[in-house]
């Protein structure tokens, strides 16, 4: 059994419990001095605190000297596209010149810029591709993470990127946990038909939703429920039927136009819930009801030019709040998840102890993987940072530098 001794931590500090955090709960982090953490087989096996060491320190296998610095959860990334051909920098001059997000994408641009490019990109090409942000986001203290499809919008092509997320989860430390978003534009050979839309959510519904469970290709399907994409409708018949086959679901909701996304995702009590950025009184109160965490996507608001988030209302309300990068080549190219804490607290008004839950434990819940990762607690895995900060305020507090010292994944040091 290899046994990792993580010792002469000044503080470690983490939410505690298997749950989504709301409300007052949000922010409640527990914080040890001087503490040490044993690892075995890559599963915390103890804690302790004052300066005392756990009981079998002296025959650790390897021991790590975190030298008196903040230790935390290894981060969670609960949103990203991070599986695409080609990039979109050429939509900065067209913004800059007033064409908004909904414009370029009605002209055939946007999502559907990338669509054509990664159906034309080969596996080797997105997997070596992803590879290379998956080794970027784990140097940020990223250790598991969420990715979606959606720039196929065929059959072939969305399933290659599930493929390719797969072999990755197989080759790469991070943990990786897929979602299905086929249903993240209308391709443009639907979108001249008459019900165009509707034919489209009826292929994803009898086809590739069913191939996709049957191969365990996704545990989660998404859809970007949005004026000039999916209705509320077309979005409610996707995810009755993903819901009938066993997905966790997901919404991209109120991006733009709030059209009654969140409303639905409350109703249908949805894992969680995406954007939010104009989220109104309907919406807000079905999250609550529906138990709903709100996945807060603030480098998208910083991107876009929008506005952020209510994010403070949503604790006040006690919607569980996870804060992603929601890293994708045309709404938000950045994969810095410090950079959203960062973020967190200026834009959304989170204290440094509410934003740490909303980028560990409550995206972990939100995927499926609460009972593994997102806090520091006997029987989680041993994934957590070594940060070159004495405390969460530095990290919230420095923005624009990486302050990852050390990242132990499974109780191996990985960046
Ligand atoms: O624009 C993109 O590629 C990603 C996105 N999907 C929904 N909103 C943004
Ligand atoms: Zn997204």
């Amino acid at each position: 059994m290899a046994t990792v001794l993580v010792k002469n931590i000044g503080l470690l500090q983490t939410p505690v419990g298997s749950f989504s955090h709301g409300g007052k709960v949000q922010g409640e982090n527990l914080k040890l001095k001087d503490a040490a953490i044993l690892i075995e087989d890559g599963i915390i096996s103890e804690i302790t605190e004052g300066g005392v060491l756990p009981k079998g320190a002296e025959t650790a296998d390897t021991v790590i000297d975190a030298e008196g610095r903040l230790v935390t959860p290894g981060l969670v990334e609960g949103h990203t596209h991070m599986v695409f051909g080609g990039y979109r920098q050429h939509e900065i001059p067209m913004k800059l010149k007033g064409a908004g997000y909904l414009d370029i994408l009605r002209a055939g641009g946007g999502i559907l810029d990338t669509v054509r490019k990664t159906r034309a990109a080969s596996f080797e090409e997105l997997y070596d591709k992803t590879e290379g942000f998956l080794d970027e986001m784990m140097g940020l203290g990223v250790t598991t993470c969420e990715a979606k499809s959606g720039y196929g919008l065929d059959f072939n092509t969305e399933v290659k990127m599930l493929e390719v997320l797969k072999k990755l989860n197989e080759d790469h430390p991070m943990d990786i946990v897929s979602t299905f978003m086929g249903a993240h534009a209308i391709p443009e050979e639907y979108k001249d038909r008459e019900n165009g839309a509707d034919q489209f959510i009826d292929m994803l519904c009898t086809d590739l939703l069913p191939y996709v469970k049957e191969n365990q290709l996704a545990d989660y399907a998404d859809i970007f429920t949005e004026d000039s994409v999916f209705n509320y409708e077309q979005s409610k018949t996707y995810l009755e039927k993903a819901r009938k086959l066993g997905f966790g679901l997901k919404i991209h909701a109120d991006e733009i136009e709030a059209i009654g996304g969140s409303v639905l995702a409350g109703e249908m009590g949805a894992a969680s819930c995406e954007h939010l950025i104009a989220i109104d009184e309907a919406g807000l109160a079905s999250l609550a009801k529906g138990g709903v965490t709100a996945m807060c996507l603030p480098a998208t608001s910083f991107y876009l030019g929008a506005n952020f988030a209510p994010a403070r209302k949503m604790i006040e309300m006690g919607i569980p709040v996870a804060t992603a990068s929601d890293f994708n080549p045309g709404s938000c190219p950045s994969l810095n998840l410090q950079f959203v804490m960062n973020l967190a607290c200026i834009k959304y008004r989170m204290l440094p102890e509410e934003v740490l839950t909303a980028v560990t434990i409550n995206p972990a819940c939100a995927i499926g993987k609460g009972e593994l990762v997102g806090t520091l607690e006997c029987g989680k895995q041993g994934d957590l940072v070594i940060w070159d900060a004495p405390d969460m305020d530095m990290l919230c507090y420095r923005f624009g530098s990486n302050l990852a010292l050390q990242v132990i994944k499974k109780g191996m040091v990985v960046a």
